[in-house]
C-alpha cells in the first residue's frame, strides 16, 4: 500500500429544516448568521417567541461555527454540491469517504439522505455522479461499481438487500487493509443510478420504521449504505495504480432522548439501543478528540461505532450532516446535536488513497497481465472478426464485379448478336469480295485470251463489253469497303457498360483492364466467327456447280468457242452467236450476284441451297454442230432460271423454319412522295397470297388515317388470331391520307403490262400490287412499317434535308430470304420494285441488260447494302 497519509478533519455541516405546520408558533431557537455561523437560542428570539409550556427555561445563547450552515431554505442540490460532493470526489480518487446524516428524529436526516422522489437526496445525487464519473472514464479505466445497504437494529446487523440473511452470520471484522468488512453481506453490481435506486427501494421497504410522536415515520435504526468503488487501468500502463475505496452513506437512527419520545416496551428498548450506540459514537468522537497520544477509543461499545471506526479516526474522509430542527420544541436535541456536531469537527483523521502498486502486489500485476492478455485477446479477435469481414466485403465485391463483367460482357454478345444482318452483312461482304476477286481474275485472264484474238475485228466490241463488265466488277469490289458497323456497335456498347461498371463499389483500375481483355476476347470471337462463316459462305459459293465451275469452264470453252466462231465464213453469224455468249455469261453472273445479294440465308448458315439436279456440263465441242451451238444459248438461259431455283428452295427453307421470314428490311425513302411495291404472286402454290394488313386498334376506315404498321401476311387467319389489332385492308377501297399520313391503295387497275392510274407501278402479268405512297408533307419522325411475309418491320424514314429530294435508298438485309426480291427501280416513277422470281417470265428482263443494270446499280440516288 503506498501511503501517503494525509491529516483530514472530519467535516461537519448543519443543516436546519423548515418549520413544520404545527411548529409556526412556536419559537426558533436557532439564528442563521451566515454560511458557517449560528447564533442557538438567541436573545432576540425570546420576545418574538415566548416560552410555551413546559420548555420555560432560561435561554442561554449559543454560537457555532460549523464547516458549513445550511438553512431552511438549502435546497437538497445545495446540500450535496457544498457539503457532500468533495467527498464523493475524493471516493472516486480512492479516498474512502463516509457521510452520515445525525440528529433527532424528524429533524431531516432521512430527507438528506434519500430526499424524496420530487426532492432526491444525497444517495441519488452522489450515485449519478459516480455513473458519469464511470462513462467519462470508461475508455481509459475499468471501473465497477457495488453496493451494499445494511441497517443496524437493536445492535443486529440486518442485510436489507438480503432480509432472509440471518444477522447472527453478518459479523463485523476488520481485514489486514484496515477495513471493516461485514462477512455475508451481499453485495450487487450496479450499473446506472436506477439500478441503485431500485435496491434503495427494496432495501427501505425492508428497514424498521415505526411512528413516533415524533416523526411518524420515525428511522429506528442505523441505515448503511456502502459504495465500493474499484478501478484499473485498461491501458498497458500497469504501473499506473489501481484504487478501491468505500463510500459509506449513513441515515442514523434518530439521537433524541428516550423519555423525548414517550415510548414504552419495546420502543424504550429500540430507543435504549439507539442511544446507545449514539452514546457510544459520542464517547468515540469524544476520546478522538482528546490529543493525548495512545488512548482508547471505545469502538467496540457498539456495532455503529465499529462500522464506523476507520471513518471516524482512520482512513477516511468523513461528512457529518447534523440535522437540526429550528422549533423550540426541539431545543435540548438540537442543542445536544450542535455541540456534538461542534466536538466532532476536532476530531482528525489520517486519510490515505487506497491505491495498490505493482511492486507491492506481484498477484495483482499477473490479473492485470491476464487482463491485459484477454483484452488483447479480445481485440485480437474483434480485430480478427473485422479483418474477416473486411476480406470477406472484399470477396464479395470482387465476385460481384467479376460476375458483373461477364454479364456484361455476355451482354454485349447478345446484343451484338441481335445485329444478325449486321454481322451477315459483314460476313456476306468479305465472301462476296473474295467472289468478286476470282471473277475479276477470271474476266482479266479471259479477256487477256482475247488479245490474242485481236485480228477478229468484229470481236473488238465484245471486248469492249467486257472490259466495260470488269470496270463494273471493279467498282462493285471498290464499294464493298470495310464495314465498321459491328465495330462501332461494340465500341458503343462497351462504353457504355464500362460506365455503369465502374459505378460498382470496389472498382479498381485493373478491372478496366479485365474488363478490356475480356472485350478484345468477345472481339477476337466475333471477328473468328465472322470469318469462318465469311469462308464457309465462299466455299459454298465457290463450290456451287451453278456458280464456279460454271464461271472457272467458261472462260476457256468460251475462248474455245470463240475461235470456232470466228472461223465461220458467215461473219455476222459469229457475232452474232459470240454476242449471245458473252451476253448470256454475263447475265449469268449478274444475276447470280443478284442472287446471292437478296437470297442468302441467316447469319452465318448463309448458304445459297440447290435442289437443281446436278447438271452435266457438255464440253464437248463439235465443229458447225448446231445443237451443240443451241445447246450453249440453252446453257445461258438454264443458267439465267438458277435465281429461280434459289428463290423456290429458300422459300421451302422459309416454310420450314418460321424464323427464316422474320427478317429485316429498312426502306428509307425521303420527303419526296414515292411508292414501295410490293408484288403479290396470285398463281404459285407455293404459299398463300399475302395480305395487307394494318395493326390498329380500331378497324381502318376509308379516309382513316393511319400511322402506324401494317403487316402483308400469308396466312390471314393466322395472323389475325395472333394479332388481333391487325385488320386486312385489302377490302377497303382507298385509304386516304392527311398530310401527315400515309396513303395505301388497293391498286385494282392490274391489266397486265400496264400502270396504274398514278403511273407509278410497273405491274406484270399475274400480279397485283399495292401502293403504299408517303405524303408529300411527312413528319420527320413519321415511321411505318410495312411487313411483308418476308419483310418483316421494316422502316420508312425520312432522309435529312440535305440529301437529294429526289433520291431513295433502300437498305435491305442480308438475311431477306424472300421471293419478293428487289427487282429495279424505276427512276421515272421513284418505284422500288419487288418481284416474285418463282416466275419465270422475267429472265432477267426487268433490267434489260447488264448496262441497264450496271445504271440502275451505280445510280448514286439506289444504294444497295447488303
Ligand atoms: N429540509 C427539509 N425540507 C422540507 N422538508 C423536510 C426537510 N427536512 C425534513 N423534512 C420533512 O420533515 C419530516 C421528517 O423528516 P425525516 O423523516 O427526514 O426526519 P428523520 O430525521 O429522518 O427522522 P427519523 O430519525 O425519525 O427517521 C419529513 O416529512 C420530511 O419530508
Amino acid at each position: 500500500m503506498n501511503s501517503i497519509a494525509k491529516e483530514a478533519s472530519i467535516s461537519v455541516a448543519v443543516r436546519i429544516r423548515p418549520l413544520t405546520p404545527d411548529e409556526s408558533t412556536l419559537r426558533k431557537i436557532v439564528d442563521v448568521v451566515d454560511d458557517r455561523m449560528l447564533v442557538f437560542d438567541p436573545h432576540s428570539s425570546s420576545s418574538e417567541n415566548p416560552r410555551i409550556g413546559r420548555h420555560n427555561k432560561r435561554h442561554k445563547e449559543h454560537k457555532f461555527i460549523f464547516d458549513r450552515l445550511f438553512d431552511e431554505d438549502s435546497s437538497q442540490s445545495d446540500i450535496y454540491e457544498n457539503a457532500t460532493k468533495p467527498s464523493i470526489d475524493a471516493a472516486l480518487q480512492g479516498y474512502n469517504s463516509t457521510i452520515f446524516a445525525y440528529g433527532a428524529t424528524g429533524c431531516g436526516k432521512t430527507f438528506t439522505i434519500s430526499g424524496t422522489p420530487e426532492s432526491p437526496g444525497i444517495i441519488f445525487l452522489a450515485l449519478k455522479d459516480i455513473f458519469d464519473y464511470v462513462s467519462q472514464n470508461s475508455n481509459e479505466r475499468e471501473i465497477s461499481i457495488q453496493i451494499s445497504y445494511l441497517e443496524i437494529y437493536n445492535e443486529n446487523i440486518i442485510d436489507l438487500l438480503n432480509i432472509e440473511t440471518n444477522t447472527k452470520k453478518l459479523t463485523l471484522l476488520e481485514n489486514e487493509n484496515s477495513e471493516i468488512i461485514v462477512n455475508n453481506l451481499s453485495k450487487y453490481n450496479v450499473s446506472n443510478v436506477e439500478d441503485v435506486m431500485d435496491l434503495i427501494i427494496r432495501g427501505n421497504y425492508n428497514r424498521t420504521v415505526s411512528p413516533t410522536e415524533a416523526n411518524l415515520t420515525s428511522s429506528r435504526s442505523h441505515a448503511v449504505l456502502q459504495v465500493y468503488i474499484s478501478q484499473s487501468p485498461i491501458l498497458n500502463d500497469v504501473m499506473e495504480n489501481s484504487t478501491k475505496s468505500v463510500l459509506s452513506i449513513i441515515d442514523l437512527a434518530g439521537s433524541e432522548r428516550a423519555s423525548a419520545t414517550k415510548n414504552t416496551g419495546l420502543r424504550l428498548h429500540e430507543g435504549a439501543n439507539i442511544n446507545k450506540s449514539l452514546l457510544a459514537l459520542g464517547n468515540c468522537i469524544n476520546a478522538l478528540c482528546d490529543n493525548r497520544k495512545n488512548h482508547h477509543i471505545p469502538y467496540r461499545n457498539s456495532k455503529l461505532t465499529r462500522l464506523l471506526k476507520f471513518s471516524l479516526g482512520g482512513n477516511c474522509k468523513t461528512v457529518m450532516i447534523v440535522c437540526i430542527s429550528p422549533s423550540y420544541r426541539h431545543y435540548d436535541e438540537t442543542l445536544n446535536a450542535l455541540k456534538f456536531a461542534n466536538r466532532a469537527k476536532e476530531i482528525k483523521t489520517k486519510v490515505v488513497r487506497n491505491k495498490t502498486t505493482v511492486m507491492k502486489h506481484v498477484g495483482s500485476y499477473m490479473k492485470i497481465i491476464s487482463d491485459q492478455k484477454r483484452k488483447i485477446y479480445e481485440l485480437e479477435t474483434l480485430m480478427d472478426v473485422s479483418v474477416k469481414r473486411e476480406m470477406n466485403t472484399f470477396n464479395e465485391q470482387r465476385k460481384n464485379i467479376y460476375s458483373q463483367i461477364d454479364i456484361m460482357i455476355e451482354r454485349i454478345g447478345k446484343n451484338l448478336n441481335n445485329y444478325q444482318n449486321v454481322q451477315s452483312y459483314q460476313i456476306f461482304n468479305i465472301a462476296k469480295r473474295k467472289l468478286l476477286l476470282v471473277y475479276l481474275k477470271q474476266f482479266t485472264d479471259f479477256s487477256d485470251t482475247l488479245v490474242e484474238l485481236e485480228d477478229y475485228n468484229q470481236l473488238s466490241i465484245l471486248k469492249e463489253y467486257l472490259l466495260k463488265f470488269i470496270n463494273y466488277l471493279k467498282n462493285s469490289l471498290l464499294s464493298l469497303n470495310q464495314n465498321t458497323k459491328l465495330n462501332d456497335l461494340l465500341v458503343e456498347y462497351s462504353e457504355s457498360f464500362h460506365k455503369r461498371l465502374r459505378e460498382i463499389d470496389g472498382w479498381s483500375e485493373s478491372d478496366d483492364v479485365l474488363y478490356l481483355k475480356q472485350l478484345d476476347l468477345l472481339k477476337t470471337k466475333m471477328e473468328f466467327h465472322i470469318g469462318e462463316e465469311s469462308s464457309i459462305l465462299f466455299d459454298s459459293w465457290f463450290n456451287d456447280n451453278n456458280i464456279s465451275i460454271d464461271m472457272g469452264i467458261m472462260p476457256k470453252t468460251f475462248a474455245q468457242y470463240l475461235v470456232i466462231f470466228s472461223s465461220l465464213d458467215n461473219l455476222d453469224t459469229a457475232r452474232v452467236k459470240c454476242e449471245a455468249l458473252i451476253n448470256g455469261l454475263i447475265n449469268n453472273i449478274i444475276q447470280q450476284m443478284e442472287a446471292i445479294d437478296l437470297t442468302n440465308t441467316n447469319g452465318g448458315n448463309m448458304k445459297i441451297l440447290n435442289n437443281s439436279k446436278k447438271r452435266t456440263h457438255n464440253t464437248k465441242i463439235t465443229e458447225n454442230d448446231d445443237e451443240e451451238q443451241n445447246s450453249f444459248i440453252r446453257q445461258g438461259n438454264r443458267i439465267n432460271s438458277i435465281n429461280n431455283k434459289l428463290m423456290r428452295v429458300n422459300l421451302e427453307s422459309s416454310k420450314e423454319d418460321e424464323s427464316l421470314s422474320e427478317i429485316e428490311s429498312s426502306l428509307i425513302l425521303d420527303s419526296n412522295k414515292g411508292v414501295l411495291t410490293i408484288s403479290k404472286n396470285m398463281t404459285t402454290n407455293n404459299y398463300s397470297n399475302p395480305s395487307l394488313f394494318l395493326n390498329s386498334e380500331s378497324t381502318p376506315q376509308k379516309n382513316d388515317v393511319f400511322n402506324g404498321d401494317f403487316d402483308i401476311s400469308p396466312n390471314i387467319s393466322k395472323i389475325s388470331k395472333e394479332y388481333p389489332n391487325r385488320h386486312d385492308i385489302s377490302t377497303i377501297q382507298e385509304w386516304e391520307e392527311s398530310n401527315s399520313s400515309i396513303v395505301i391503295r388497293k391498286d385494282e387497275n392490274n391489266d397486265n403490262g400496264t400502270t396504274n392510274e398514278n403511273n407509278k407501278i410497273k405491274n406484270n402479268d399475274n400480279n397485283m400490287n399495292w401502293n403504299i405512297e408517303l405524303p408529300e408533307k411527312m413528319s420527320p419522325s413519321t415511321s411505318f412499317s410495312p411487313t411483308s411475309l418476308h419483310f418483316r418491320r421494316s422502316r420508312f424514314r425520312r432522309l435529312s434535308n440535305d440529301q437529294k429530294l429526289t433520291s431513295k435508298k433502300l437498305i435491305a438485309s442480308p438475311k431477306i430470304t424472300s421471293p419478293h426480291r428487289l427487282v429495279g427501280f424505276d427512276s421515272k416513277s421513284n418505284n422500288l420494285q419487288f418481284q416474285d422470281p418463282i416466275q419465270d417470265n422475267h429472265n432477267g428482263n426487268e433490267y434489260g441488260n447488264a448496262d441497264e443494270f450496271a445504271d440502275v446499280m451505280e445510280r448514286d440516288d439506289v444504294d444497295i447494302e447488303l
